[in-house]
């Protein structure tokens, strides 16, 4: 019997993000392009049945642990198991920035989901891990299903995507952008007319925009400076609410020369865009 997993927890992006309209609830509809990188945490997960309970060994640095999505993410499906289940240590590589738009808190919440679906035998299908999770974050579903994927709704409506699995430049503005503010600024842009996405989408999205994009850029000079110098070498994009921005080239060594020549200061990585997501990958090959 396996009691111990160590899992990729993969980083996001929006390869586009429209804001279609609002929701009563003050949420925001979107329709965005989601890709996984090929880079982002690892999460080790082993069983401990002579210790029971949930054991985080490295807290995230800045996050209370009953915040810790890791954390929220093993309560829920201990809640829905309704039995006694063996006790887990939970550690983590943390190599996402936080508040960088890559998702990096939801995916860690999926990799959890996931995991300990395994470890624990709970047998939850996706549907149920994905409705676990879009509790925990909007972002949850889309790393429980592990498929690139067009999104709507506040991004819990899939369909299945097949964007090009290019490489991209990803730099790290020195900001860390709340969420929460950047979709209660007023100039933000609400009323993108929606577009008709085939059922399997294929389209060319840099033909698509961000709109946080403009706030953002107003509100941080640090995403505007790092766009500008991305942008001389081709489309740059913000992911999410940002800080993240994203230049996307056909090759690894075409990427990597710009990464060489970045400014010094910035921060970030260089990764392949993939669209099965590496905890997938790996839950396939534990098969
Ligand atoms: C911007 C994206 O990263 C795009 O993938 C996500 O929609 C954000 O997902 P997330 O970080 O999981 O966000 P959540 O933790 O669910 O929401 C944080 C806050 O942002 C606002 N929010 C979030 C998502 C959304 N579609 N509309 C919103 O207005 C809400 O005020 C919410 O309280
Ligand atoms: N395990 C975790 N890792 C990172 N952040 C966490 C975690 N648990 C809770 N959080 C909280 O979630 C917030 C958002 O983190 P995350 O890394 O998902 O941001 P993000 O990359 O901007 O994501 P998104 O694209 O979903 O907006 C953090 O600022 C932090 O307060």
């Amino acid at each position: 019997m396996t009691t111990s997993i160590t899992l990729p927890s993969p980083a996001k992006l929006n390869l586009f993000l429209h804001i279609v309209g609002r929701r009563p609830d003050g949420y925001h509809e979107l329709q965005t392009l989601f890709q996984f990188l090929d880079y982002g945490d690892d999460i080790t997960l082993s069983l401990t049945p002579e210790q029971p309970g949930i054991h985080l060994e490295n807290p995230v640095a800045g996050v209370p642990d009953d915040d810790n999505l890791i954390l929220r993410a093993a309560r829920a499906l201990v809640a829905r198991a309704r039995h006694e289940l063996p006790g887990v240590s939970i550690g983590i590589n943390k190599r996402l920035p936080m508040g960088g738009g890559l998702g990096g808190g939801s995916s860690n919440a999926a990799t959890t989901l996931l995991g300990l679906n395994h470890l624990w035998r709970l047998g939850l299908d996706y549907d149920e891990l994905a409705e676990i999770g879009l509790a925990l974050g909007a972002d949850v579903p889309v790393f429980v299903r592990g498929h690139a994927a067009f999104g709507e709704g506040i991004g819990e409506k899939l369909t299945p995507a097949f964007p090009p699995e290019d490489w991209f430049v990803v730099l790290k503005p020195d900001c860390h952008i709340n969420t929460a503010k950047i979709f209660s600024e007023q100039g933000l842009t609400r009323d993108t007319p929606r577009i008709k996405i085939a059922p399997a989408f294929e389209g060319d999205a840099s033909r698509y925009r961000n709109d946080c994009e403009g706030v953002v850029k107003r509100l941080y000079p640090e995403v505007r400076e790092s766009m500008e110098w991305l942008t001389q070498f081709g489309p740059a994009r913000l992911t999410g609410t940002g800080a993240c921005i994203f230049g996307r080239f056909p090759t690894e060594s075409a990427a990597r020369i710009i990464w060489e020549s970045k400014p010094s200061g910035i921060t970030g990585f260089v990764a392949k865009g993939v669209n099965v997501s590496p905890l997938h990958q790996k839950l396939t090959e534990l098969e």
